[in-house]
């Protein structure tokens, strides 16, 4: 290993198990900032993999580096995302069972970023055929789909995922990528009718609205204005410079023609993205949003007294007809990616742990998503730090019993 680092690998400790203060949390953020300032963003403690985010561009997920790293002893090479991910695959192999790669941070620290670059490196470094690109290719462009109906800018992230996400890569026996999965969970819908101020709602209605092409705008009743409508500038921040709104939108439409949407699919969603925002103030829209949707779902307009409860009422379907639709699109995505061969197969899965906010808890839906993290916390101490803690006192154990008798039989002995 020592001969294939070069100096600058050598800053720091690269290892925190080799940290003589191992018990000093000085010491252990002395390390990482000395490793940081020199760019190096990636440190292990044992199998574990701590990464600080950069927030710039690095050279170090070139192909030339993921060759680097492919195929070689974990420990052998300087600490790296790909060398997790391909310890991952190599011990999925070797073992012939399924594994977890689990990825937390507060919003804003990198994991959606990680979780593209494990996907990334599996994308190059498994076998390929035709049959095989054409599943990586679904995965790959899933995630500017998920992105645009899930991410939004928040105070924290201009690229926050507001979804939780598990994904699984199937890989048959030969370790060929074969299928994927994606589970979705709390959803932030409440951010479809309000945002803060210097936040905006999902990406994909300023997508639609700055980039949609004429036609599909006509159809929809809309025009290529986000300040006529009121759902997209409550943040006032419908024009961001890191986000390019209309190129997204034509990387999102042709990825959604790639995993298998077809022209009328992407009306749907548009249309059902459109309802979700309903964009409208008035009952004319409502019912202009109730026509589009027709074919796929019934509305119920009810009379209300008040108007704080007609409000109350289209807030309340905005969210819910946003919500299905999101559920509808992972659905479709997983079918996309469906693995039909029925043979033995092990995964990989790769949780991103929901960003939690640490400095508010505005809502309800935030609050669920802290506890959600805490108990998925919980559960990531206890499987990986507790047991491990318990394997050391067992061994400590076996180290006491094996040293009391040796003790006796020296003391009979003598
Ligand atoms: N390895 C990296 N190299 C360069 N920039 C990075 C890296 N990781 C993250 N970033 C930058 O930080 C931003 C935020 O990262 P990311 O969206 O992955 O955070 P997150 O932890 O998923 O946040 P959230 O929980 O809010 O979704 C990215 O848009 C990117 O600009």
């Amino acid at each position: 290993m020592e001969g294939a680092l070069t100096t600058r690998d050598r800053v720091g400790i690269q290892d925190f198990v080799l940290l003589d203060a191992h018990t000093s949390e000085t010491a252990f953020l002395d390390n990482l900032k000395k490793r940081f300032s020199e760019d190096l963003i990636y440190t292990y403690i044992g199998t574990l993999l701590v990464s600080l985010n950069p927030y710039k561009e690095l050279d170090i997920y070139s192909k030339k580096q993921m060759d680097i790293y492919m195929g070689v002893n974990f420990f052998e090479l300087p600490p790296h995302i790909f060398a997790l991910a391909d310890n991952a695959y190599h011990t999925m192999l070797t073992e012939a069972n399924n594994h977890f790669i689990l990825i937390s941070g507060e919003s804003g620290a990198g994991k959606t970023e990680a979780s593209k670059k494990i996907l990334q490196y599996y994308a190059v470094s498994c076998p390929s055929t035709t049959l095989l690109d054409n599943v990586r290719d679904r995965m790959l462009l899933s995630n500017p789909v998920l992105e645009a109906f899930g991410n939004s800018k928040t105070l924290k992230n201009d690229n926050s995922s507001r979804f939780g996400k598990y994904m699984d890569i199937q890989f048959d026996i030969q370790g060929d990528a074969v299928g994927g999965h994606i589970l979705s969970y709390l959803l932030e819908k409440s951010r479809v009718v309000h945002q803060n101020h210097g936040e905006r709602n999902f990406h994909i209605f300023y997508q639609l609205v700055k980039g949609g092409e004429e036609d599909l705008l006509h159809q929809l009743g809309l025009e290529s204005n986000c300040q006529h409508y009121s759902y997209l500038v409550q943040g006032e921040c419908a024009n961001v410079t890191s986000i390019n709104d209309k190129n997204d939108w034509k990387t999102v439409r042709n990825a959604l023609s790639v995993i298998d949407f077809d022209e009328s699919d992407i009306q749907v969603s548009c249309c059902h993205t459109v309802c979700g925002n309903s964009f409208c103030d008035d009952i004319h829209s409502i019912a202009y949003c109730a026509i589009l949707c027709t074919t796929t779902l019934y509305i119920i307009l009810l009379y209300y007294y008040t108007v704080d409860h007609a409000i109350y009422a289209r807030d309340a379907l905005a969210k819910a007809i946003y919500g299905r639709t999101f559920t509808w699109l992972v659905n479709k995505i997983n079918d996309s990616m469906e693995n039909k061969d029925s043979s033995r197969k092990t995964v990989i899965g790769l949780l991103d742990i929901y960003g939690f906010e640490v400095f508010y808890v505005n809502s309800f839906e935030q609050f669920c998503i802290n506890y959600c993290n805490e108990k998925l916390q919980q559960l990531f101490i206890q499987l990986t730090l507790k047991s491990e803690q318990e394997e050391y006192e067992q061994i400590t154990h076996i180290g006491q019993g094996f040293q009391a008798l040796v003790d006796f039989k020296w003391n009979s002995t003598s």
